[in-house]
C-alpha cells in the first residue's frame, strides 16, 4: 500500500466543522472551550477549508477526517511596496492516529494546487516548529524580535510625538475592523500580510477564552494626529504580584504605525502602564523604529526568531511582482520537488527596477533550491550569504552579491499579525 493511500482530500462544508475543529485539537494539544466555538468559527476562511477524509478501513473508520488545512485569501507588500495575491496557510493539522503516512505532503499539494489555480504566486505561513517547511519549498523569509521591554524604558525624543493622542479601548471588529484594516494597507514594510477578504477577516479580533491564562481581553490602542488615526496596537494586561510587588505584564500584539512620532506615542503608551513591570512584543522587525528610538537597547530582554515563511508558487511570476535595488542580469538553475514547473533555468533580468524572467539554455551563474530563491524574495535574506554558507552554488565569481544587491530590501520584512 502506498505511503498515503487510503485517504482523498476533500473541501470542509460549515456542517463538518465540528469535525474539522475535532482534528485541530487532537493536532495541537488542546481541549477548547464549548463558549469559544464562535471565536474558532470566526478565524477560519471557511470557504478555503479542506482536509484529508479516510476511504479505506485499513486506515479507520470511512468518511472521518484525518488531517485539516486551511487558508486565507490576501495580498503581501512586497519589495517597492506593490502587493502580490498571496496565499496563507494556516490550520495544518494531522491527528495524531494518522501521521507520518505522507498527509502533510497530500495537504501541501493540495494547498499549491489550488492556490496556483486562484492566482495566488506567492504561499506564506507561520512555523509551529522551524524545521518542517524548507523539504516543501518554503524559506525562512522574515524575522522578528521578542522583546520584554521593562517599564518606562527610556527612548531618544521624537518631533511631533507629545501633540499625539491616545485612545484605549476594548478591541471590537464592529468598531475597529475598517480602522485596522485601513491603517495597515497604508504600511510599506515587505511582508505585511493584509487582512484577509471573505470569511477569517476577522480573525484577528478573536479571543478565546481559554487562551487568555489570565489576561484580560484583547485591547486596542489607537494613536490619532488631531483626529487621524496614525498607528495601532492590540495589547492584553496579567496583573501580577510577588513578595507584595507589583509586576504585571503586557502583551502586544498586532501592530503598525505610519511615522516615526506616532510609533513613538504607541510605545511610550504600551510601556507605561500602572502595575505593569514588563511589555512582551511579538510581531517586531529586526529594525523595527521601536529598537532605534531607545535610549538603552541592552536594557531590553529580546531574542531573534523566525517570522513568515515563504514560498514561491509562481517564480516568474512573483519575481516580475516586486521592485528591485539595482540592474541584474543573473542565470539560476533551479530545483523545485514540489511544483516542477519553476524547475529548469531561468534569466532574471532587471532593468530600472523591473524584472523580466525568461527560460533560457545558457549556463547557470548560481545553483539553487526554490527555498533559496523564496528565503531572498522580501529582501530580508542576502542570496550571498546563502553562497556563503554553501547553501546556493556560484558558478560565475560575483552573481550572488550581483542578484543580492538588486534583491535585498531597505528596510527588513515583517507580517504584523499572525493568522
Ligand atoms: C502552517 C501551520 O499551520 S503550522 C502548524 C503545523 N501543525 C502542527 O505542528 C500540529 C502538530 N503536528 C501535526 O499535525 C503533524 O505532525 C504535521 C502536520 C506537522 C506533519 O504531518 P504528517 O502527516 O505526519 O507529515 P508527513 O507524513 O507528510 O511528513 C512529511 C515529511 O515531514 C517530516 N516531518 C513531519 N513532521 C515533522 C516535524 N514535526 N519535524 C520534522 N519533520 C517532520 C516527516 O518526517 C516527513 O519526512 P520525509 O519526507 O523525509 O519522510
Amino acid at each position: 500500500m502506498k505511503k498515503s493511500a487510503g485517504y482523498r482530500s476533500v473541501s470542509v462544508p460549515e456542517e463538518r466543522l465540528d469535525e474539522f475543529f475535532d482534528v485541530v485539537q487532537w493536532a495541537f494539544v488542546g481541549e477548547w472551550l464549548r463558549e469559544d466555538r464562535q471565536d474558532y468559527v470566526d478565524a477560519l476562511p471557511v470557504e478555503r477549508a479542506r482536509a484529508v477524509e479516510v476511504t479505506d478501513e485499513h486506515r479507520g473508520t470511512p468518511g472521518t477526517l484525518a488531517g485539516v488545512h486551511a487558508s486565507f485569501g490576501t495580498e503581501m507588500v512586497v519589495p517597492g511596496g506593490r502587493r502580490v495575491p498571496t496565499a496563507g496557510l494556516s490550520w495544518l493539522g494531522v491527528h495524531p492516529g494518522h501521521r507520518r503516512r505522507g498527509l502533510m505532503t497530500t495537504m501541501i499539494h493540495d494547498h499549491f494546487e489550488r492556490s496556483l489555480a486562484r492566482g495566488e504566486s506567492v504561499s506564506v505561513l507561520y512555523a509551529m516548529e522551524a524545521p518542517i517547511y524548507a523539504r516543501f519549498g518554503y524559506g525562512m523569509g522574515s524575522q522578528t524580535v521578542k522583546a520584554e521591554i521593562p517599564r518606562g524604558a527610556k527612548m531618544w525624543d521624537v518631533d511631533g510625538a507629545d501633540e499625539l493622542t491616545v485612545r484605549l479601548e476594548r478591541a471590537s471588529f464592529e468598531r475597529h475592523d475598517a480602522l485596522v484594516a485601513g491603517l495597515q494597507a497604508r504600511l510599506s514594510r515587505p511582508g505585511t500580510v493584509l487582512n484577509a477578504v471573505g470569511s477569517g477577516r476577522n480573525a484577528r479580533f478573536t479571543d478565546p477564552v481559554g487562551n487568555r491564562r489570565g489576561m484580560e481581553k484583547w485591547r486596542i490602542a489607537i494613536v490619532e494626529d488631531r483626529g487621524e488615526p496614525v498607528a495601532y496596537a492590540f495589547f492584553r494586561r496579567h496583573a501580577r504580584s510577588s513578595v507584595g510587588i507589583h509586576d504585571g505584564v503586557c502583551q502586544v500584539r498586532e501592530h503598525g504605525s505610519l511615522t516615526p512620532a506616532a510609533a513613538q506615542r504607541l510605545w511610550q503608551t504600551l510601556t507605561d502602564f500602572d502595575l505593569v513591570e514588563t511589555t512582551m512584543t511579538e510581531n517586531l522587525a529586526t529594525d523595527d523604529p521601536l529598537l532605534h528610538q531607545l535610549k538603552d537597547p541592552r536594557g531590553v530582554r529580546s531574542k531573534v526568531i523566525d517570522n513568515l515563511w515563504v514560498r514561491l508558487l509562481d517564480v516568474p511570476t512573483a519575481l516580475a511582482a516586486r521592485e528591485y535595488m539595482r540592474d541584474c542580469d543573473v542565470v539560476v538553475q533551479l530545483t523545485d520537488k514540489h511544483v516542477p514547473a519553476n524547475a529548469g533555468t531561468w534569466r532574471i533580468a532587471v532593468t530600472g527596477g523591473e524584472a523580466t524572467v525568461t527560460r533560457t539554455d545558457d549556463a547557470p551563474d548560481l545553483t539553487m533550491d526554490v527555498r533559496h530563491l523564496s528565503q531572498c524574495y522580501l529582501g530580508g535574506t542576502s542570496m550571498e550569504s546563502l553562497a556563503a554558507a554553501g547553501l546556493v552554488r556560484e558558478h560565475t565569481a560575483g552573481r550572488a552579491r550581483e542578484l543580492a544587491v538588486a534583491m535585498l530590501s531597505p528596510v527588513a520584512p515583517l507580517a504584523n499579525w499572525d493568522f
